[in-house]
Formats: structure tokens, C-alpha cells, sequence
């Protein structure tokens, strides 16, 4: 990942803290946000790089979902040795985007990138060997979720690989809040202070709606998964590979 400015959005008080989106302040400081507020992002990159080392077969297309900066298509352009495939990164934030092109462009690579600006819920998905959503999901409207998952069953091929990385909520509040308090303590360990977390917390409230893990499971089940398993979690921060 690239070096980025320092996230500072929320470090003063705000009178009113709006909802979060992925507007230009976000996008010019989102590599110091996203690293220092998910545990285990780096990890979850890498590793996305690897998987498609396996799992993209040659004449096929990959697609990046609500692919922000383009981490995971870079990481992924990097470790594919299929030849003749296509990575896709499509993301509906047009400051993302603009900011994803340039950043693409100025890694070289063999496999074609192509970055749309679209709502992932509006594009065709076909002929894919992987398909990543890494912390994508839980900025789609929770009735919506099981058709976009549904679509991606369809679109891959038969062996072809989800990522789906999320943040993910606890039925048990004991539970919920342990996890909760861990993550803030992550946080402040990387610089944000109390205010910082309060406010994003607020600003995230309306905008980002977590799920259980068992959720998450019961809808790739039904979607026609055929293998299911997390590879990874640390606090309330998950990813799990699903295979068609
Ligand atoms: C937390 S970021 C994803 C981080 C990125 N995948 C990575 O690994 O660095 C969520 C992204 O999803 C995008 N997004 C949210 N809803 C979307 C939608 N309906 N269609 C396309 N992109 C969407 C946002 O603009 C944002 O860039
Ligand atoms: O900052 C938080 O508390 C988060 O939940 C992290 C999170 C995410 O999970 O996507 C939320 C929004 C930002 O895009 C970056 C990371």
C-alpha cells in the first residue's frame, strides 16, 4: 500500500458529526485510515495476493468489489500467473476511482486492470475464477445483500473463490462489547484518540451495518457456496473464503 497523509478527519470536535462517506478527504487519507483502524489489513491484502496465485485460472476475470484505492487488484496483479485474464475494480465513489487510476497506472503489471465507477449491485459478473469483498458488504442496505451474493454465486465458475472480508457484530452484548473495547483499544494504539473513535463511531452508526458471522454464513450457504470457512479474525474484524 501506498504511503498516504495522516487521517485527521475526526480529531478536532465536530458540532455535528455527518454520516461517513467515501468523499475526497476520505480517499486522500484512506491508506493511514484503513491501516490503522482494521486489525490484520495488511495480513488480509497479502493474503488476498495469494489466493489469486491459485485460485484465478487462465481465460477468466477476477473482480475487485468496492475496490477503494485498489490494494487488493494491486496485490492481486502482482501474484496472478494465469495468463489472459482481467482484473476488474469497480467502486461508486468517484473520488476513489480518480485516485485508483492514477494509482494503478503507476505500478506495472501483466494482467489488464480495469477500474469502473458503478454501484457493485448494477454490474454483470461473469466468467470469474475470484471475486473479492474486502469490508465492501457491510456498506451495501442489509435487504440487498443476499441478491449481490447471489449474483456473485452465479457469475463465478465452478471452483472459482469469494474473499469477503467484514467488520462483524455479536448477538451476545458480553461478547459484543469485549470485542468492541478491543478494537477502540487498537485504535488508540494507533494514534486516534478518544474523540477520534467517538466521532467516526457516530459517523459510521448510520452508514455501516454489521453482521453475525452465522448471518454471513446462512447467505453464501444459500447463494450455493459449496465450501465455507474464515481464515481469519482478530477482534470484530473477519475474512472468510467461500468456493462455488
Ligand atoms: C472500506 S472500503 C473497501 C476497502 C478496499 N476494498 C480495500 O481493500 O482497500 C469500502 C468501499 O466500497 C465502496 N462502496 C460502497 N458501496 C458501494 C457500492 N454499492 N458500489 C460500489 N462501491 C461501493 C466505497 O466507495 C469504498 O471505497
Ligand atoms: O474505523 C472503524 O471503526 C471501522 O469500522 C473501520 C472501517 C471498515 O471496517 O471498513 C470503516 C470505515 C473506513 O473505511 C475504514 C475502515
Amino acid at each position: 500500500m501506498q504511503k498516504s497523509a495522516t487521517d485527521l478527519i475526526y480529531s478536532n470536535p465536530h458540532s455535528q458529526v455527518k454520516d461517513f462517506t467515501f468523499d475526497a478527504q476520505v480517499a486522500e487519507v484512506f491508506p493511514d485510515m484503513i491501516s490503522r483502524s482494521v486489525p490484520g489489513y495488511n495480513t488480509i491484502i497479502d493474503t488476498i495476493g495469494r489466493l489469486s496465485q491459485s485460485y484465478v485460472k487462465d481465460n477468466s476475470k477476477v473482480y475487485d468489489l468496492g475496490c477503494s484505492l485498489g490494494a487488493a487488484t494491486l496485490a492481486m496483479r502482482r501474484a496472478i500467473t494465469a495468463d489472459n485474464c482481467k482484473i476488474i475494480g469497480v467502486d461508486n465513489s468517484e473520488a476513489m476511482v480518480e485516485r485508483c487510476k492514477i494509482h494503478i497506472q503507476a505500478f506495472k503489471g501483466q494482467t489488464p486492470v480495469e477500474i469502473l465507477r458503478a454501484n457493485i449491485q448494477d454490474i454483470k459478473i461473469e466468467n470469474a475464477s475470484m471475486v473479492v469483498l474486502n469490508f465492501t458488504l457491510q456498506f451495501i442496505d442489509k435487504s440487498e445483500r443476499q441478491a449481490l451474493l447471489d449474483k456473485i454465486a452465479r457469475g463465478l465458475n465452478p471452483g472459482g473463490l469469494l474473499v469477503l472480508s467484514e467488520k462483524i457484530t455479536q448477538d451476545d452484548a458480553v461478547s459484543r462489547e469485549l470485542l468492541t473495547d478491543l478494537h477502540h483499544d487498537f485504535k488508540k494504539a494507533n494514534g486516534y484518540s478518544e474523540l477520534e473513535v467517538a466521532q467516526k463511531r457516530t459517523a459510521l452508526e448510520n452508514v455501516m451495518r454489521t453482521d453475525t458471522l452465522e448471518t454471513h454464513n446462512e447467505r453464501l450457504t444459500k447463494a450455493g457456496f459449496n465450501h465455507i470457512t474464515p481464515w481469519f479474525q482478530c477482534f470484530n474484524f473477519f475474512s472468510l473464503v467461500a468456493i462455488k
